[in-house]
């Protein structure tokens, strides 16, 4: 008998059909509380899950008492409590590498929608605002040489400084838990404590994480750091910034802008006082999301369950400790 998958997410045809000829599948959207009922059976039997999104605490694992591998479509995996995923002997797989490029490719465009006002400016036009040449009202500021300052150097750090270096001049600074000596070498990256790279920095883009020490690692104080002309990108997740705090500086232009492409709640309510500051670009969480990464991301996690659940595994696993 095949061993039962579960897909939370709607697979392109071509991979749901590889995924049936390995396993007995079966599909639905989403882990709404309604559909945890509706296949509470299938569940209880489900050796694999594939999917994004939802949130992975002890109370859904307890709906999963036969899992032993979960693959999820994205490269973060805060939405899954690990340790007990671990203790209860469950593997995590994530798609990494499927995304760097196209999430700095994003971050990029955030960097210099922010500075050039794109969004703005587009919208002023559209509105049949551009009747005369463009008077300084319309001014943006510059991106290229200026200072980009990268909090969190793993892979789509790396592929921001590639692009902040070698396509627009800019000396890069960065911060992670350890020293990256190939970033040094290949973007002529400095390390600086973060209170430094906040000072010093024209962009500071964050591209970590969420864990219990990134958890609102830029909060009032450390926004109170930055330059009132410097900007702020964040990708990586949420909670990273107190969203209040951003806010307030924001509103006071204690910082210049921000451009965000994560919230602390998902999606960002339609009252957020974010959405109605001039200074903001924000986007829904569209870091990796073009036709190809997705599909690339699903591909991979195709492969990552397959791999895990009648393989090997050799990469994009969390708690390799778990298959060891
Ligand atoms: N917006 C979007 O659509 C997307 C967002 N993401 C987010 O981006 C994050 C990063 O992805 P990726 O680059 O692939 O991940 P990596 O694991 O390659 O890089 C993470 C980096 O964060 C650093 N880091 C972790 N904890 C801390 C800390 N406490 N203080 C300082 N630095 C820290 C790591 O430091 P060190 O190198 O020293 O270990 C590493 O440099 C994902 O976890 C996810 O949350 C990912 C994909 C899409
Ligand atoms: O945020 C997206 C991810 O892949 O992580």
């Amino acid at each position: 008998m095949k061993p039962v998958v579960v897909a939370y997410k709607t697979l392109p045809e071509d991979l749901r059909q590889r995924l049936d000829t390995h396993f007995a599948v079966t599909e639905f959207e989403g882990l709404s509380e309604e559909n945890c009922k509706k296949y509470a059976q299938v569940l209880q039997k489900a050796q694999g899950i594939i999917g994004s999104g939802g949130k992975f605490d002890k109370q859904q694992l307890n709906l999963l008492p036969s899992l032993k591998v979960a693959s999820t479509i994205s490269a973060g995996y805060d939405q899954f409590d690990v340790e007990e995923m671990s203790a209860r002997g469950i593997a995590l797989m994530h798609t990494p590498d499927a995304l760097t490029e196209t999430v700095a490719d994003l971050m990029m465009a955030l960097v210099l929608s922010t500075a050039r006002r794109v969004v703005d400016l587009a919208e002023r036009t559209k509105a049949g605002k551009w009747r005369d040449s463009v008077d300084p009202s319309w001014y943006g500021i510059d991106v290229h040489h200026k200072t980009l300052g990268i909090i969190g150097m793993g892979r789509i750090g790396m592929a921001l400084a590639q692009r902040a270096h070698g396509g627009f001049s800019m000396p890069v600074l960065y911060n992670a838990r350890h020293r990256h000596e190939q970033a040094e070498q290949r973007f002529n990256a400095g390390y600086r404590d973060v209170d430094s790279l906040l000072a010093e920095s024209d962009f500071v883009c964050i591209t970590l994480p969420l864990n219990e020490q990134t958890h609102h690692l830029i909060g009032r104080d450390q926004l109170a750091k930055m330059k009132p002309s410097a900007i702020l990108i964040n990708a990586g997740r949420g909670p990273v910034v107190d969203e209040e705090a951003l806010i307030d500086a924001l509103k006071n232009h204690r910082i210049h802008a921000a451009g965000l492409d994560v919230f602390e709640h998902e999606p960002l309510p339609a009252d957020s006082a974010l959405l109605r500051l001039p200074n903001v670009v924000a986007l829904p969480h569209v870091g990796s999301a073009t036709h190809e990464t997705r599909y690339d991301m699903a591909a991979t996690a195709v492969e990552n369950l397959i791999t895990a659940l009648t393989g090997k595994v050799e990469r994009n696993c969390v708690n390799p400790q778990v298959i060891q």
